[in-house]
């Protein structure tokens, strides 16, 4: 790239839970041979996906505790700032923002500021939607509505857990909420990477009527009273007890809590645990192993409505391998 051409920016949209994060690794592995820049950004006051982005000769920058939409504004144009002056050593900037940003308001600063835009090239928004769940989340969320109608790129994503006549009632609902975007079907095994890399917003963006504005700044939004819960333990977790109580919590508490992810550190496990939910999916994985200098402790966020910090400390507290048997009752 010679420095006066713009950095081309691609964003990752989506719901909490869509699998932004799965996509962005395959994303990282198929573009191995460009230079990254990774923008994560994360709701929760302590940043957990900066330790599920594979590291491949990328950098990776970590924008937690606020949304990017809405908040750390500042620091967004700091980063941008920085990332130029350094622009010869990057190919392309990737933003992956929270699960409740407006990406219309990630994206403003790229097409609305001539400074920004002379220097950075939004290329695509991509919104990943959760086969498994938008439909509930578009009855609750104006998040995810937004998020749709947004997009140039919606990938309907988490096919293998539903029938093709989902994936077919989803489709419809999509193209009703933006009918101009691109839709394609997808899963953590096989995404459209080739027709992704090649679209382009301004091609789609052609395709929508003349009177689309682009989006104005809003210096102040609501996000439905969702909240963030973040945990930091020293001692080691015991995993059944971990894995049987946070089903039980998730099961009677699902309608609240729309996402779950941590990194646990579990009596003699050489490896961090991996543990996620979606709604009340949950799913347990190995992660990388710990090295011998480095402080083991465990992190945990969840997001949601109406979380209450004792109930949850609690719980937590009760999976610990050296919780006291009173403490379990
Ligand atoms: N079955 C299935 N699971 C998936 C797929 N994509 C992601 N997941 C799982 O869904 C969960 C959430 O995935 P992430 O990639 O962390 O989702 P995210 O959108 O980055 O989550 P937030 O950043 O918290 O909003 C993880 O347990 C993933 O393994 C898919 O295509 N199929």
């Amino acid at each position: 790239m010679t420095s006066t051409e713009p950095i081309p920016v691609t964003i990752i949209s989506g719901f909490l839970g869509a699998g932004k994060t799965t996509f962005l690794n395959k994303l990282i592995t198929r573009r191995k041979n460009y230079r990254l820049a990774v923008i994560e950004n994360e709701f929760g006051e302590i940043g957990i996906d900066g330790d599920l982005v594979i590291n491949e000769k990328n950098d990776l920058f970590e924008m937690n505790n606020g949304c990017l939409c809405c908040s750390l504004n500042q620091d967004f144009y700091a980063l941008l700032e920085s990332l130029w002056a350094q622009h010869d050593q990057y190919d392309e900037i990737v933003i992956e923002t929270t699960g409740i940003a407006d990406p219309a308001l990630v994206a403003a600063p790229f097409l609305t500021d001539q400074t920004v835009s002379r220097y950075f090239e939004l290329k695509r928004v991509i919104c990943l939607v959760d086969a498994r769940h938008i439909e509930t989340e578009l009855e609750v969320s104006d998040e995810a509505r937004k998020q749709i109608s947004f997009s140039d790129i919606l990938l309907i994503n988490k096919t293998d857990l539903v029938s093709l006549v989902d994936v077919q009632r989803i489709e419809k609902l999509l193209t009703a909420l933006n009918p101009f975007a691109a839709v394609f079907n997808a899963s953590k095994e096989n995404y459209p990477f080739d027709e992704l890399i090649s679209l382009d917003r301004m091609k789609i963006v052609q395709r929508r009527p003349k009177f689309s504005v682009a989006p104005q700044r809003v210096e102040s939004h609501s996000h439905h009273n969702l909240t963030s819960l973040s945990f930091t333990f020293q001692e080691a977790f015991n995993l059944q007890n971990f894995e049987l109580r946070m089903s039980m919590f998730l099961a009677f508490q699902a309608s609240d809590i729309y996402r779950m992810k941590g990194i646990l550190r579990v009596e003699g496990h050489p490896c961090r645990i991996i543990v996620q939910s979606v709604h009340n999916d949950l799913a347990i994985g190995f992660g990388e192993k710990w090295n011998d200098d480095e402080k083991r402790e465990s992190r945990l966020v969840f997001i949601g409505r109406k979380l209450n910090p004792e109930g949850f400390e609690r719980m937590l507290k009760q999976c610990l391998s050296k919780s006291n048997l009173s403490d379990l009752i």
